[in-house]
């Protein structure tokens, strides 16, 4: 009797214990983890961070509704000041930039949310600093402007000339979105743009865009007002060039002549072959427009940009709706080089050139070969002039 009146006592203080315990290991945890919560709440309000991690949540700031409109506005001055047919695509295209196409539409909202993390690196410079402080929110946004090739026509001079003006940024190397990367999502292709603030338009260049079949449907479902820059040069001189640049890669190329016509003989052109197949620039085109109005491309010649850069780029600008700010003043020409280079450029403030990969020493070809390939480009050539409205005059 006596020991089960222990035993009972006992049990009921253990319970008594075990109670007690488990109040304070949950008043414990509680006052923890309030703890904890405050401090990353701070340490969030502090850091960036937060910065990074808010926008994801808002779906469009007003900020990029005023740059969108912004750049309608750019579009339509563009469309208004440009050659050519196809005008009033052009302008319903830009109207309705936000309403009328489903897939166009929800990829620009992509564009005009603000989901870069704070900047840093590069271009969290102290120069975007200053512009935040005065209330200005840069951001990156995917291409307006595209320079969509022809490869080896001068598409690195226009890019470098282009962006001296303070209204163009651009991204600076060759992306490869649309032909390589394009499963990365324009997500993706954004995070290479440089930071702009409103009023300013991002370009980028990749001249493989212009012959890469699925490309033209790609650039119009990401924005049908996408502005299109082609430098064009004489299709003959394009291929020398380009076999010029596979020759310095690699040490026992066959010669121009053996790789340009089948059987040895200067007969039968092998239009298999990239540097003769990309020459062909009217079939290219013709996909592009299929999409685009001629008024949304701008073609420059690839002579004319050496000889004459500062013309060319006034028409560049014009057609972007940019002050004339880029001019012959700008421009030098280097004897040496024998093309002309820039007193400064976005990068450095001193007088130099494009890179040596810019401007080599051609082979020599064949005369009869040359003469066979101008003859073979002929038809083509005025095709391409017959699509653009432009004589080229290419021999
Ligand atoms: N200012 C200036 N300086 C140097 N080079 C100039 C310039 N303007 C046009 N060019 C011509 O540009 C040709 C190279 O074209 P791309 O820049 O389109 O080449 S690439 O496709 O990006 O590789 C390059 O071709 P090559 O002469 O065969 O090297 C040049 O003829």
């Amino acid at each position: 009797m006596l020991i089960n009146i222990w035993f009972n006592n006992l049990s009921s203080r253990a319970l008594a214990i075990a109670l007690v315990l488990c109040v304070v290991v949950v008043y414990f945890s509680y006052s923890f983890n309030a703890c904890l919560f405050a401090s990353i709440s701070r340490t969030l309000q502090k850091s960036n961070l937060r910065n990074f991690l808010a926008p994801l949540t808002v779906t469009r700031t007003d900020n990029a509704t005023t740059t969108n409109n912004n750049n309608n506005n750019r579009n339509n001055n563009a469309s208004n000041n440009s050659r050519g047919s196809g005008n009033n695509t052009s302008t319903t295209s830009s109207s309705n930039n936000n309403t009328h196409n489903t897939n166009f539409s929800s990829n620009y909202n992509i564009n005009n949310i603000s989901v870069d993390s704070p900047l840093t690196g590069h271009d969290g410079a102290p120069k975007y600093q200053l512009l935040r402080q005065q209330g200005l929110r840069p951001s990156r946004h995917l291409p307006d402007t595209l320079i969509i090739g022809v490869k080896k026509s001068g598409t690195r001079a226009l890019l470098e000339f282009i962006r001296l003006h303070p209204d163009v940024r651009s991204a600076g190397s060759e992306v490869h979105f649309f032909d390589r990367h394009y499963q990365r999502g324009l997500r993706w292709y954004r995070h290479h743009m440089p930071y702009t603030i409103e009023g300013q338009i991002t370009m980028e260049k990749t001249p493989s865009y212009f012959v890469t079949k699925e490309v033209p449907q790609r650039v119009y479902h990401m924005n049908t007002a996408t502005k299109l820059l082609i430098v064009v040069r004489d299709p003959v001189t394009r291929a020398i060039s380009d076999y010029t640049q596979a020759a310095s890669k690699k040490t026992d190329m066959k010669r121009f002549e053996e790789l340009a016509f089948v059987n040895g003989s200067y007969s039968v052109v092998d239009t298999n072959w990239g540097p003769i197949k990309i020459g062909v620039y009217a079939r290219y085109l013709e996909r592009w427009l299929l999409y685009f109005p001629l008024s949304q491309l701008l073609f420059i010649s690839g002579e004319r940009l050496i000889i004459d850069p500062a013309y060319e780029i006034g028409r560049v600008q014009d057609f972007l709706g940019l002050k004339r700010v880029v001019t012959e003043k700008h421009f030098y020409f280097n004897a040496t080089k024998g093309f002309p280079c820039l007193f400064k450029s976005e990068a450095r403030s001193t007088p130099h050139c494009l890179g040596k990969t810019k401007g080599r020493n051609h082979p020599h070809i064949d005369t009869n070969a040359i003469e066979r390939l101008r003859e073979f480009y002929r038809p083509f050539n005025n095709k391409f002039y017959q699509l653009t409205g432009i004589n080229f005059a290419w021999p």
